[in-house]
Parts: C-alpha cells; sequence; structure tokens
C-alpha cells in the first residue's frame, strides 16, 4: 500500500543517468540518423463501367509460425533464406546459357525464380501474369528506365535494398496494373505506392493533378507528403499537401501540382465546391485502405473516386490490415487487380515484443502507468487511450510531473495536434498521450514502447497501434493494460500476440474467443484523486 501510494504521489523521473545511452540517442534522434539506422539494419540483411454506377465502397486459415524465426533485429518479411538465394544465383547462372535455346525452357525457370524469390522474402501474391519482384533498387532503372534522381534520393535516404512489399508491388504498379496489398506496419508501403507513381508519371507537368493520395489522417497525409517531397528532391516535381488554407483560396487551376496528397473530407469539400478537377488524375492511392472504408468516410471516398473519372486509372490500396469485406470490395470494382500479402495478413509486427497487464480497475491503471515510468521510463513512449476525453484526463494527471508528456485528440487545433507531433518527433516530449488519431501510418522514430493504457476496441487498432514501434526492422515493446471489463476480448489479443511469436499465459489461451464488436467501455474517470474530494467537488 504504502508503496502503490508512493507511486501514485511521488510523481516519476526518466532517470537520464540510468538510461543515458538511450537518452542521447533519442535525443539527438534525426531523421537522417534514423535513416543511417536503417542501412545497417537492412544491409546487415541479406539480401470502369461499373464503377461509375456503384457506390464505391470498395479468407484466412492461417498456419502457426514456428516460433524459432530470427528473433527482432528484422522483421520476418525482411529475412532472406541463404540457401533459396545460393539456389537462385546458381540457378540464375545456368539459364543465361540455355536462354537462347529453348524461349519456353526460360519462361519455366524464370517462373520457378519468381517463386523463389516470393519464398525468400515471404511475398504472396495473387492473380495473372503477375511481373518479377525487383532484385534490386537498380532494376528500377535497367528494367523500368527510373530516373537518376529517384535512386539517388533512395541512396541519400539510406534505402539500399528495397523491402519485400517494395519489391514486388513497385514492379506490379510499374506494369500497370491494379493491386492491393497488406505488408506490416512499418514495412515501407509509402515508398511502395510513391516511388512507381513518380517512375511512371516520368515528368512534372502544368496539365493539372495527375495522381492523388487519400489518407485517413491529417498527421499521416502530412508525413507522407514529407516522404514524398524527400523522393522528388532534383525533380521539377510538385507535391502537394492539401491543407485548409488550400482548400479556401487555392486556384488549382493555376497551382502546379502532379500529385495531391489529402485526407478524404478536405478533397471532397474542394470537389463539392467545384475547386479541383481530378479527372486526370492517373494514379489513385487509398493508404490505410481498411480505414477509409469504414462507414464513416465511405461517401467522401465515394466522392472522390467517381470525381478521378479517368477511365484508365490505377488504383491502389495499402494497409497493414485487409479484413475479408475490404478485399470483397476492392474486388468488386478494381480491374484484373493483384493481391499482394507480405507474411500473413492481419497480424500484428513480430519485432514487437508484446506484453498484457492486469490492472484491476481504472485507478490501477494509473499505479500501473506511474510503477513502470518510475522503474523504467525509456522514451520515446506513446499512451493510447480510447477517448479525447480521456486523453484530457491522462494528459491533466501527468502533466506536472517530471516526464515531459504531450497529448494529442481531435478535439485541438491543427495547430496544436502538429505541435504536438513535432515536439514529440524532436524528442522534445518523452511520451505522448493520444487517441487513435495517430494510430495509423505515423512513423516515429525509434519509439521504444506503446501502452495501451486502454484497451483497443478492434484487432485492426491493436496492430496499428502497437505498430508504430518495431518499424523498419528496429525492435520495440507494447504494454497492454486490462481491467475486468476487457477480459471478454483478451483471447483475441492473446492470439495476435502468439501469431507473432510472443508468449501468453496458457489461461487466457484457454479463455474463450469472443467475435470483437467495438470494444468501448464506459470507464471510470482517469483521476487519483481521492473519491471524498471528487464528490466534495461535485457538490
Ligand atoms: N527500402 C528501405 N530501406 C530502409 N528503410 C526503409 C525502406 N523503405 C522505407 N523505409 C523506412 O521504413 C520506415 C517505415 O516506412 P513506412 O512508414 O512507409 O511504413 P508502412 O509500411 O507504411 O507502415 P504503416 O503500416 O504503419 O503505415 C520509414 O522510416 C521509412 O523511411
Amino acid at each position: 500500500m504504502e508503496k502503490s501510494s508512493y507511486f501514485l504521489f511521488g510523481g516519476t523521473n526518466f532517470n537520464k543517468k540510468k538510461f543515458a545511452p538511450d537518452f542521447a540517442k533519442f535525443k539527438n534522434c534525426t531523421e537522417d540518423d534514423d535513416s543511417n539506422k536503417k542501412v545497417n539494419f537492412f544491409v546487415e540483411e541479406e539480401d470502369t463501367e461499373e464503377q461509375k454506377e456503384k457506390v464505391v465502397v470498395f479468407s484466412k486459415k492461417r498456419k502457426r509460425r514456428s516460433s524459432n524465426s530470427v528473433p527482432v533485429e528484422g522483421f520476418d518479411v525482411f529475412k532472406s533464406s541463404k540457401k533459396a538465394l545460393a539456389k537462385g544465383k546458381a540457378e540464375e547462372g545456368n539459364t543465361k546459357n540455355d536462354i537462347l535455346e529453348d524461349p519456353k525452357k526460360e519462361l519455366n525457370r524464370q517462373i520457378e525464380r519468381d517463386a523463389l524469390s516470393r519464398k525468400q522474402y515471404n511475398i504472396h501474391v495473387s492473380g495473372n501474369n503477375i511481373p518479377p519482384p525487383l532484385k534490386s533498387f537498380a532494376e528500377l532503372s535497367s528494367r523500368y528506365g527510373c530516373e537518376g534522381y529517384i535512386l539517388g534520393n533512395l541512396a541519400e535516404l539510406g534505402f539500399k535494398e528495397p523491402t519485400p512489399i517494395q519489391r514486388q508491388a513497385i514492379p506490379i504498379l510499374l506494369s500497370g496494373r491494379e493491386c492491393f496489398a497488406c505488408a506490416p506496419t512499418g514495412s515501407g508501403k509509402t515508398v511502395a505506392f510513391i516511388c512507381p507513381m513518380l517512375i511512371k508519371l516520368k515528368h512534372p507537368s502544368t496539365d493539372g493533378i495527375r495522381a492523388v493520395i487519400l489518407s485517413p489522417a491529417r498527421e499521416l497525409a502530412a508525413q507522407t507528403a514529407r516522404e514524398g517531397k524527400k523522393l522528388i528532391k532534383g525533380s521539377n516535381f510538385h507535391i502537394r499537401l492539401m491543407t485548409k488554407p488550400l482548400v479556401k483560396t487555392a486556384d488549382f487551376s493555376k497551382l502546379r501540382c502532379d500529385v495531391l496528397i489529402s485526407t478524404p473530407m478536405r478533397l471532397k469539400r474542394a470537389i463539392k465546391a467545384k475547386k479541383i478537377d481530378l479527372s486526370k488524375v492517373e494514379y489513385l492511392v487509398l493508404d490505410e485502405s481498411d480505414k477509409l472504408f469504414e462507414q464513416s468516410l465511405l461517401k467522401q471516398i465515394d466522392c472522390v473516386v467517381k470525381a478521378c473519372s479517368n477511365p484508365s486509372i490505377i488504383r491502389s490500396l495499402f494497409s497493414a490490415t485487409l479484413p475479408d469485406s475490404v478485399e470483397e470490395l476492392a474486388r468488386s470494382i478494381m480491374h484484373d487487380a493483384v493481391r499482394v500479402i507480405i507474411g500473413r495478413k492481419n497480424t500484428a509486427s513480430e519485432t514487437v515484443k508484446q506484453k498484457l497487464v492486469f490492472a484491476g480497475t481504472e485507478e490501477g491503471k494509473l499505479l500501473a502507468l506511474r510503477q513502470s515510468f518510475a522503474e523504467s521510463l525509456n522514451p520515446p513512449v506513446l499512451i493510447f487511450v480510447q477517448s479525447k476525453e480521456r486523453a484530457k484526463e491522462l494528459y491533466d494527471e501527468l502533466k506536472c510531473e517530471n516526464i515531459r508528456a504531450g497529448v494529442i485528440h481531435s478535439d485541438l487545433p491543427p495547430g496544436e495536434r502538429e505541435n504536438a507531433v513535432d515536439q514529440f518527433r524532436a524528442g522534445e516530449k518523452w511520451v505522448l498521450i493520444a487517441t487513435d488519431v495517430i494510430a495509423r501510418g505515423m512513423d516515429f522514430k525509434g519509439i521504444n514502447c506503446v501502452i495501451n493504457y486502454d484497451f483497443p476496441d478492434s484487432a485492426s487498432a491493436y496492430i496499428h497501434r502497437i505498430g508504430r514501434s518495431g518499424r523498419a526492422g528496429r525492435s520495440g515493446e507494447a504494454i497492454t493494460f486490462y481491467t475486468e471489463q476487457d477480459v471478454p476480448f483478451l483471447r483475441n489479443i492473446a492470439n495476435m500476440m502468439m501469431s507473432s511469436g510472443c508468449e501468453v499465459p496458457s489461461w487466457i489461451m484457454s479463455l474463450k474467443k469472443k467475435k470483437w464488436r467495438k470494444h468501448r467501455p464506459r470507464r471510470d474517470s482517469i483521476s487519483t484523486q481521492p473519491k471524498a474530494d471528487k464528490n466534495d467537488k461535485d457538490v
């Protein structure tokens, strides 16, 4: 009791001495530093018609993975099998001699080599005539005539080898095919859709918007725009982020814009106000597509997809989670689309060490949080809660303490949201309390720990939340607090933990599995104020 009240009222300190190396990394963490870290990691690794009328909305028996996979230092999806690689190389040597002898034989060999390469990178595809996966970024130039500046920019970012999703999705999109892709959080999907778009667009043009990327949240749209701009350095391409002022004041007929990145709501506003012409759009990417297909965004997506009326448009869907329902919708409106899955569909990142912590009650959660901070606060730490009210409450509890906390939720004005993200990125805030507004897509460098203070409301929320850690092959940690109210869904999380190689107590595995429904129970407010005081205040 004494111990808990110490944690409850004692406040928390980040032990800078104890965590000096981490702290230094965190403090000095710049994007460039990070890409260098990435390099090391990757180097270490071996190498319509129907649509016009439709409201455009666009199976799984999992094999348990053996748990003897190589730990962290890399996703399974980044892993390569040396044997397979050697075999592939030997065969490649033999084949060169045979090419002229028998074209049919060569075709079969090519198919075999592609299959081998896909196996090596855990790439699963379905569809007809799927182009071979990339062997290297250099192939972009030999096979597809990619301009030197793109390769230069990839190299400058420290991207030496394509990630598995990049190996397969880039050639698919470059061959003019539509595609829906599911690859783990932090596995490089952004480059996988921006890079082929730039190669296909070839040259900047003054002829209006030619590519659109939709993201479900402003922060993610801004991040994608920033990443895109890194890839167009040295060219005259214009990538624009749809901001509120742009919607209000810009004259899109005069504005140079090759690629437009927006949330569905902002783009819909511009379309409805007849401010923007999307009839020349050649590429449409729906990032975090399953989120975009949620009921609340469907009308906006429908409006955008209809406005992109170019009959030869290439559409693609990317996400780390792809429910069967979204796949079905996608199939029904896309043409001859290729399906690419890296690893297994809808699974949590294998580079994140996941833990479940029973906190008993809401008060218990706060105690557990303070206790874990007091014992070892290893920033940056991202804490997810289920609502903006709870984000504010938790922030109020932690702000006076010594842990430099920030908060982000949808009630904050855009500037403050931006600030919260920037300060966290810059290491000025050690802890960021957030709702699910930033659960998807956000690429914070080197988050050490994600804490699900409130149990996630769905399997996909769990996957995306914990996927803010353990990105690009780095290791990370995720702690999920649960109370009695969450026990019915415990088994669901436990299953995901098991299938990504984490240990789960056997009693949890013997619980009944319950079908997820949005799980957002009413929770007691977050406060350490003694109940008597609170009542006094209420009176
Ligand atoms: N080929 C590469 N080599 C090394 N690092 C890469 C490569 N491609 C992308 N990255 C880095 O990997 C990180 C994750 O990339 P990205 O944000 O695109 O992941 P994602 O798959 O879209 O994740 P999420 O599902 O969470 O949106 C980024 O920091 C990015 O810079």
